[in-house]
């Protein structure tokens, strides 16, 4: 049988004893941590007015195509994991699957140096006109040298690169498009040593940690020792590896053949409660489960209030791919999104990370950029190539949203610019539009995936 509400199968109560999982929910309710919100306005907030937005906008070809070079190699390890699964396969775009105006997709970096030369070049047209000048003598050379053109692109480079909290997009001959939608983030089974060195590195590695805490996993009893900043760093990651199991316990691939199901091959995909009850339940997780599902919520607040932060400067983007209709489409969901997400009262207060404008504070952001620099750069040595595009995808995301959150520049724009768009000094790739949004639309459903379980454990208790 079928929940009418959610369309979900409903599973007869067969093996656990009456409130078995129940406790994975205990967490969830009151105040989230290190934010002014509680759990309760969250769900509802996201159920009924994000969650049905997000998804049909990433719909659209702006958002569901992403390029992506999944060849790059591991900088850190030899990478000997190579998945052979089936289900860790990426089908990457072939030439004619791509939208034409994503093909001809030119860097904004180069847009920004164009429009100083054409600028320049107006000048001194300007002074033409004055007729005093000897045009030979005047003669100002304003064609700019391919070499001096390759100058320009490091300097801009390395400036943006000041701001940025991931490595840059994929924009190497290598990079292909992949279609997200033909792609999704599910179970693939990839699990034991390769995946473990991924989050053990980086837990252990690059994320602040509490003094004497020798396991390589954080326990949430210790955080309190941390400041604000290392806190919030630890939550975030925590909650971005909360929303990965979510998915692949919510998108989970049962033996055998299920002749309903809409996959070409009849395979068996659907909800497994038992899955997300040993990830999340206390009594296997050490009591930790219930705290890292509160993490997805905190995340999910932090990556709101960056979409709601930009929304002047994405309010005038024109998310083009070459389709008139499909692009005004689009805007109009963007629009509508965002009225939808500005008018959340409790979003997570950025003002008071780094404040206190102290050289000390300046080299905490900079330790918070390079951890999470890193952290980026890990995503390379995932040893299946679904995990690995989805990991890239949201911690690209994730760096946009931190970038939002922490530029100095973007600060200013907002104060100084009626007209963001116009500014040269802040830009966001079309990369990082896609990420931001993508990623958010990661944690929305898994938050509305947690309803999910969470009706599916009651109808078995019933
Ligand atoms: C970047 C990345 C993307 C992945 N994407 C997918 C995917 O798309 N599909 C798929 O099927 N598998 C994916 N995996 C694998 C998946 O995340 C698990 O690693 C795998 O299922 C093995 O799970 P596990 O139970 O051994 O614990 P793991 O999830 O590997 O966790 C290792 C340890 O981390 C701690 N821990 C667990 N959760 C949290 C948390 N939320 N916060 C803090 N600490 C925690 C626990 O101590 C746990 O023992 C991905 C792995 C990585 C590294």
């Amino acid at each position: 049988s079928f929940d009418s509400a959610f369309d979900i199968p409903v599973f007869p109560s067969v093996d656990s004893p009456l409130n078995s999982g129940r406790d994975c929910f205990c967490k969830l309710k009151g105040q989230i941590d290190d934010c002014s919100c509680s759990v309760d306005t969250v769900d509802h907030f996201n159920n009924a007015k994000v969650f049905p937005r997000l998804s049909s906008l990433l719909q659209k070809d702006y958002f569901r195509f992403y390029k992506v070079n999944l060849k790059k190699e591991c900088p850190f390890w030899s990478d000997d994991s190579r998945c052979s699964m089936r289900t860790c396969h990426v089908k990457t775009c072939g030439e004619d699957d791509i939208p034409p105006g994503l093909k001809g997709e030119h860097d904004h970096r180069n847009e920004n140096m164009a429009l100083k030369y054409l600028e320049s070049s107006q000048d001194s047209d300007n002074c033409d006109e004055d007729n005093d000048l000897d045009a030979e003598l005047g003669y100002l050379n304003t064609t700019i040298s391919d070499s001096a053109y390759k100058g320009f692109e490091l300097w801009q480079a390395y400036d943006d690169a000041q701001d940025n909290f991931c490595t840059l997009p994929d924009e190497d001959g290598e990079a292909q498009y992949v279609d997200l939608l033909l792609n999704p983030e599910r179970f693939t089974g990839y699990k034991g040593e390769s995946a473990h060195r991924i989050w053990r590195t980086i837990y252990m590695e690059n994320c602040f940690r509490p003094k004497k805490s020798f396991n390589s996993y954080i326990s949430s009893s210790k955080l309190n020792g941390l400041c604000l900043e290392k806190r919030v760093f630890y939550r975030v990651i925590s909650g971005l590896h909360t929303s990965i199991n979510i998915h692949l316990s919510a998108n989970y691939l049962f033996s055998g053949k299920n002749p309903l199901s809409k996959d070409a091959d009849n395979e068996n995909w659907g909800y497994n409660l038992e899955e997300f009850k040993n990830r999340f339940s206390p009594e296997f997780t050490d009591k930790e489960g219930p705290q890292w599902l509160r993490n997805l919520y905190f995340i999910y607040l932090l990556e709101l209030r960056a979409v709601a932060k930009a929304a002047p400067y994405l309010a005038q983007e024109r998310f083009y791919t070459g389709n008139e209709s499909e692009d005004s489409e689009t805007k109009d969901a963007i629009m509508d999104l965002l009225n939808v997400i500005k008018s959340f009262p409790e979003h997570f207060d950025e003002s008071c990370m780094f404040a206190d404008g102290t050289k000390q504070a300046q080299k905490l952001k900079e330790e918070f950029r390079q951890h999470f620099r890193n952290i980026s750069r890990i995503m390379d040595c995932v040893g299946c190539e679904k995990c690995k595009l989805w990991g890239k995808l949201q911690t690209q995301g994730l760096g946009t949203a931190l970038k939002i959150l922490f530029s100095s520049k973007f600060d200013k724009l907002l104060k100084t610019s009626d007209q963001p768009f116009l500014s040269r000094s802040f830009r966001l790739e079309r990369s990082e539009i896609v990420t931001l949004f993508n990623a958010l639309g990661r944690l929305s459903t898994s938050i509305r995936e947690i309803e999910m379980f969470r009706q599916m454990m009651r109808s078995r208790t019933l």
